[in-house]
């Protein structure tokens, strides 16, 4: 039976409670709604169910073999099935699972992990003032986020160039010396066109350093080194690990080198500490599954297809970008594992940016649009500087609109009302740190997770992003002959910039 169908009852019944009351009929929600997961605190009082939904959907998680399924995960099952292949992220940074396949997976961690402090301390040297790391998605949006939330802690500066246009590295190495710089080329594959277009222009960019100073991280060394690079810079990936659950992998050596290898390992403890909770705790107080729970309940009852994430933190402010590809690329599918088509809605949109700044932006819509979104708001307890009157600002901002989303205005003129009932969910941190941001990632990854299980989805392909890159493929043979082959309105885009 669809989840549609099955969540239907509750959800005739729930939508026509207002949110204000379902909370003000059983305070107790705001409590026995929450969960601390190690340092995370999460609400989801403010989500549009109350308990007998939440039973419903426990119900159907656990008729879904939930429990049974994160077993499978951990332990290395072949969880990607069209690709026959385990999914062994959490092997990167926990040992929780005894058997064989985690095991040997954490040992070849481990193993990376200690080439990785000697490629940092290589690169730490006096005359390496900056390393540009070259890579596109799974390859560059985690360690970018990460860098990017702490800054660098070490005397080297770490820049990032993903995309194919060129003005980004032409942007980023303008600023740089050959003399002090190396660069990373970070791909699974090693086959992604603009990881290495950029890695061409760096390598030349480099000259007479080129042999000393390029780096790799891939799962193919052989094509590394064809491309140039010393058979001692290159750093492994394997197939066990997808690129968006990569970066606790070798493709986190970015993050090494701006945090130390303290600060990635961390990270990656603070990754293991959301495993273990999440592997041993029974659904009805796993974080993971009431977040999952959230998504489906927003997604398949009340019918809203968008999911808005707002950090309260600057440093966060590429949470949104990271989280797009985690699951977007993960969940954005409408077929099960057996090839039947799915009827139910999947994904939602994942979006957002930080707060303060998204409440002078889209917020108005969020307020007073038709309600289209679940909406994610995020704090950090204590901050990193001194303002502290500031930070109370920020956190009065986030407990506000949380309540003004949820419980809205009455007003007789229409103009002024708000609504309310925007479902939302808080998440509470209580410092932003590279465990506390490991522990949240790794919330996510699972979540995403028990997601694709409720939906029959393997969480672990992406076939869809093949069919633009092989026809653009095809437009670059024929790109002379004016793309012959392709349909009328490619044809019309050729003569017109064949006309400039
Ligand atoms: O690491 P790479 O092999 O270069 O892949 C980089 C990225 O490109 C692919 O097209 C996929 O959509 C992503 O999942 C992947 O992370």
């Amino acid at each position: 039976m669809q989840l549609t169908d099955l969540l239907a009852p509750h959800a005739s019944r729930l939508k026509a409670i207002p949110l204000a009351q379902l909370n003000s009929n059983d305070p107790a929600r705001a409590r026995d709604f929450a969960l601390q997961a190690n340092d995370l605190y999460l609400n989801f009082a403010r989500q549009r169910w109350d308990r007998e939904a939440l039973e419903a959907l426990f119900d159907i998680a656990t008729a879904r073999d939930v429990s049974a399924q994160l077993k499978d995960l951990f332990d290395g099952k072949e969880v990607n099935r069209t690709e026959k292949r385990a999914a062994l992220h959490t092997a990167l940074r926990s040992n929780i699972s005894n058997a064989p396949a985690a095991r040997e997976s954490n040992q070849l961690a481990n193993a990376t992990f200690e080439r990785m402090s000697e490629i940092v301390e290589r690169l730490s040297r006096p005359d390496i003032h900056d390393v540009v790391s070259l890579g596109i998605g799974g390859s560059d949006l985690g360690p970018r986020f990460v860098v990017d939330a702490f800054g660098s802690q070490t005397p080297t500066r770490v820049h990032f160039v993903s995309n194919a246009d060129a003005h980004a590295v032409d942007r980023c190495l303008a600023a740089l010396d050959p003399a002090h710089t190396a660069v990373i080329v970070m791909s699974k594959s090693f086959g992604t066109q603009e990881t290495l277009l950029n890695a061409g222009v760096a390598r030349a960019w480099l000259g007479e350093y080129a042999n000393d100073r390029i780096y790799a991280v891939t799962s193919r060394p052989e094509a590394a080194i064809e491309f140039g690079v010393a058979p001692a810079h290159v750093l492994p990936m394997w197939d066990w690990v997808g690129g968006r659950y990569s970066l606790w992998s070798a493709v986190g050596l970015p993050i090494a080198l701006a945090l130390g290898m303290s600060g990635f390992k961390s990270l990656l403890d603070g990754a293991a500490k959301t495993d273990a909770l999440v592997y041993s705790a029974p659904l009805r107080e796993n974080p993971a599954v009431w977040h999952a729970l959230s998504v489906v309940w927003n997604t398949n009852a009340l019918g809203l297809a968008g999911h808005v994430v707002v950090p309260y933190d600057e440093r966060l402010r590429l949470l949104p970008a990271y989280l797009q590809q985690l699951v977007m690329e993960s969940l954005g599918k409408s077929t099960r594992f057996d090839g039947q088509k799915i009827v139910d809605a999947t994904s939602p949109v994942w979006w957002g940016s930080a707060g303060t700044d998204a409440q002078h932006s889209y917020f108005q819509c969020l307020h007073q649009g038709n309600a289209t979104s679940n909406i994610e708001l995020i704090g950090v307890v204590h901050p990193d500087h001194s303002h502290n009157d500031q930070h109370k600002v920020v956190l009065a901002n986030l407990f506000a609109q949380s309540e003004a989303l949820a419980n809205g205005h009455a007003a007789t003129d229409p103009h002024l009302a708000h609504a309310g009932d925007r479902p939302n969910t808080l998440i509470l941190m209580s410092r932003l740190n590279p465990d506390s941001l490991g522990q949240l990632l790794a919330l996510y990854e699972h979540s995403v997770f028990v997601q694709s299980v409720m939906w029959g989805i393997n969480a672990f392909d992406q076939f869809g992003v093949e069919l633009g890159k092989h026809l653009a493929a095809g437009l670059l043979r024929t790109w002379d002959d004016g793309a012959a082959a392709h349909d009328p309105v490619t044809r019309a885009l050729m003569d017109e910039i064949g006309r400039d």
